[in-house]
């Protein structure tokens, strides 16, 4: 069965792929981003709209995941959504969203539970929960109480007492910000259903909220999602915007911390509340450093009674310093790490994943088998892996530019099971000026906290020259810092975090990185085989009417192409057709008008798209590989 994720991502695909909004090969985490726009996008669905009824049917299907405790429940999208909602502002060339806060309006895509409540003075007697508030109240000052949801409702398991409660204090929480936020209309518009309103606040859209009341972002989602704080506690403002949301993680990793605080085990903790809790499914993940069973406690959406102590009489600004501090505090190991950098990292380098296979790569077998051989089974199989068979610890791809290096990383990012950081060295050198370093050693510690983990750095040329007397002193600070990391002074022998490096100039490789990065595969240009797949590939698709002996002969006359080069080439040869169509109006012409692709229009492209690789740099790549090289590359581009 799809997984709730993948009917996000074929969502998305299917609405906005088509509608070329965005290019699906953008650096940062495509999949990442199809699920935090299409999560915000559907926000700003209304209730009549077929696609909100998509969404409305998926979320029905797949509810036991909303409040999923793991990676993959909508909550934890939350965050991202919103750090990449304040982030796709000034990422306007790669991520064009048309998300704006004025689009979110009321939606109501969750069906009602029908939760029944017993009270205390008629034990036995179920009412149906309406959200009233009497009926709240009658909940609230009930002695004993159980909430059951229907099966479908939970994964065929009941709610907790506390869940019952955590629901009710949220709901009862909310009339001082609906009446503030003038919801009261959409309040009795939903008043069948169990919903608990969730305030989006975009970062630093805060002002621009109030100006428009009618526009807030407030909407119904059964027990779960984002939600902002804009109660008492919080200057309306506009201060702190960007500290004003936490998800419901953010609420369990609070009451994780008041746990440990109060000297107890976090694990125990989970282990306990999971039996009371709503059952999932029972698996552990580990994340950020908390043991999380998707079995535990329900975290609810509200600011529960707890974290009213825990923050006293703190408001504004210190309230936020006292959250954000106290939550990157949850995980020793992330302890002297920039909350900031690690939220960055979080919503910015980890990568959800690419769909590519290994069958996208073309040719490349002994890279291919080698990879799956250090990279793909040690993560899937730590047990077997250990000792001498203990997996390195880094890896370095190296080859001429276009031959595939950045596509096995996100094949890699696809196939591994592992979380994958993904990061240029440019970025880490011009993007952070001055905090490079500092960013290098945030990104291990939450790499650690995410293991198995694969930190992908593309260019890593760029970041781990040769040190020089003459370069600059940021840029010696973060390669002395990346060698720290790489070399495993601060990693434990057992963590798993493997590095791939991937360069087009290994020659300038600082020789201590290049110690580092024990299996150094030599990724060269496609041989004959490689180009026919390449080029068969690509057409697959297109109108064409070349045979097996037309595609023979362009893989043949192609030797020294790299797979950027045959990329271009196929794309030069498929606009023969239009350029053959002379001076007839493009406007008015039908597609069917438009002749399939020939060999001769890949001769003629052949032309215009030369080889990129020049065969000196060539030499220079296998005169490389034979020094330092892990060997089994047959020397090709014949
Ligand atoms: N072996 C291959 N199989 C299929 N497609 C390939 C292959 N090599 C390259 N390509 C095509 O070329 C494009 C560019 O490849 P990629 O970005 O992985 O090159 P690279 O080796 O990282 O280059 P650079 O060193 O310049 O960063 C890919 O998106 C893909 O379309
Ligand atoms: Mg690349």
């Amino acid at each position: 069965m799809a997984s709730f994720e993948d009917n996000f991502v074929y969502y998305y695909q299917c609405q906005k792929f088509k509608e070329n909004e965005f290019d699906p090969f953008v650096t940062c985490s495509v999949k990442r981003k199809c699920l935090a726009q299409f999560y915000l996008a559907s926000l700003s669905l209304t209730s009549n709209d077929a696609s909100c009824l998509l969404l409305e049917e998926k979320l029905q299907s797949y509810s036991a995941l909303v409040d999923k405790r793991s990676e993959d429940g909508v909550n934890n999208y939350a965050r991202s959504s919103l750090a990449l909602a304040a982030h796709c502002r000034n990422d306007t060339q790669q991520w064009r969203s048309n998300l704006r806060d004025a689009g979110v309006t009321i939606s109501k895509f969750l069906r009602p539970l029908n939760c029944e409540l017993v009270n205390s003075t008629s034990p036995n007697q179920c009412s149906s929960w309406d959200v009233t508030e009497e009926n709240i109240s009658a909940l609230l000052s009930a002695q004993t109480h159980n909430c059951t949801v229907t099966s479908d409702d939970c994964g065929g398991q009941n709610i907790s007492k506390h869940t019952a409660e955590d629901y009710a204090c949220y709901a009862l929480g909310r009339p001082a910000i609906a009446n503030q936020h003038q919801i009261n209309n959409t309040r009795r518009q939903e008043q069948n259903d169990y919903h608990v309103f969730t305030y989006l606040h975009t970062t630093g859209h805060n002002k621009s909220l109030e100006d428009r009341p009618e526009q807030q972002g407030f909407r119904m989602m059964g027990g779960s999602a984002v939600y902002g704080k804009q109660g008492s506690n919080f200057s309306s403002t506009g201060q702190h915007a960007s500290n004003m949301f936490h998800t419901a993680r953010d609420e369990m990793n609070l009451q994780n911390l008041k746990w440990h605080n109060k000297g107890n085990n976090g694990a125990n903790h989970y282990a306990a509340g999971g039996g009371a809790g709503c059952g999932y499914g029972g698996q552990l993940k580990r994340s950020l450093g908390t043991r999380r069973g998707v079995t535990n406690k329900f975290i609810p959406p509200i600011r529960s009674s707890m974290e009213d102590d825990f923050e006293g009489a703190c408001s504004g600004n210190q309230r936020c310093q006292k959250w954000e501090q106290n939550e990157i505090e949850a995980d020793e190991r992330l302890k002297n790490i920039d909350p900031k950098m690690v939220q960055l990292i979080q919503s910015e380098i980890m990568d959800n994943k690419t769909a590519v296979t290994w069958d996208d790569i073309a040719g490349l077998d002994f890279a291919k088998s080698t990879i799956q051989e250090v990279v793909v089974w040690p993560l899937l199989r730590p047990d077997i892996f250990t000792g001498l068979r203990r997996p390195p610890k880094g890896i370095l791809l190296f080859g001429p530019p276009g031959t595939g290096k950045t596509l096995i990383g996100k094949c890699i990012a696809s196939q591994s099971h592992s979380t994958f950081f993904s990061i240029s060295a440019s970025s880490l050198t011009s993007k952070w000026i001055g905090d490079g370093e500092k960013m290098v050693r945030a990104l291990f510690a939450v790499a650690r906290c995410h293991q198995p983990a694969v930190v992908f750095i593309d260019e890593i040329d760029s970041l781990l020259t040769q040190r020089s007397d003459t370069e600059h002193e940021s840029s010696r600070r973060i390669k002395t810092e990346f060698l720290v990391q790489l070399d495993g002074a601060a990693t434990a022998d057992e963590d798993r975090i493997l590095v791939i490096g991937a360069t087009n100039r290994p020659q300038e490789l600082d020789e201590a990185a290049r110690r580092r990065l024990v299996k150094k595969l030599y990724i060269p240009l496609p041989e004959f085989e490689a180009r026919h797949q390449i080029v068969e590939r690509l057409m697959f698709n297109e109108n064409h009417c070349m045979t097996e002996q037309d595609v023979n002969d362009i893989s043949l006359l192609t030797a020294g192409y790299s797979g950027a080069d045959m990329k271009n080439l196929c794309q030069e040869a498929s606009l023969g057709p239009i350029r053959s169509l002379g001076f007839i109006d493009i406007q008015n012409i039908s597609p069917d008008q438009v002749r399939p692709v020939t060999l001769d229009d890949f001769k003629s492209a052949l032309s215009r798209v030369r080889a990129s690789v020049s065969p000196h740099d060539l030499d220079s790549y296998v005169a490389w590989d034979k020094l330092y090289g892990s060997g089994g590359t047959v020397v090709s581009g014949t």
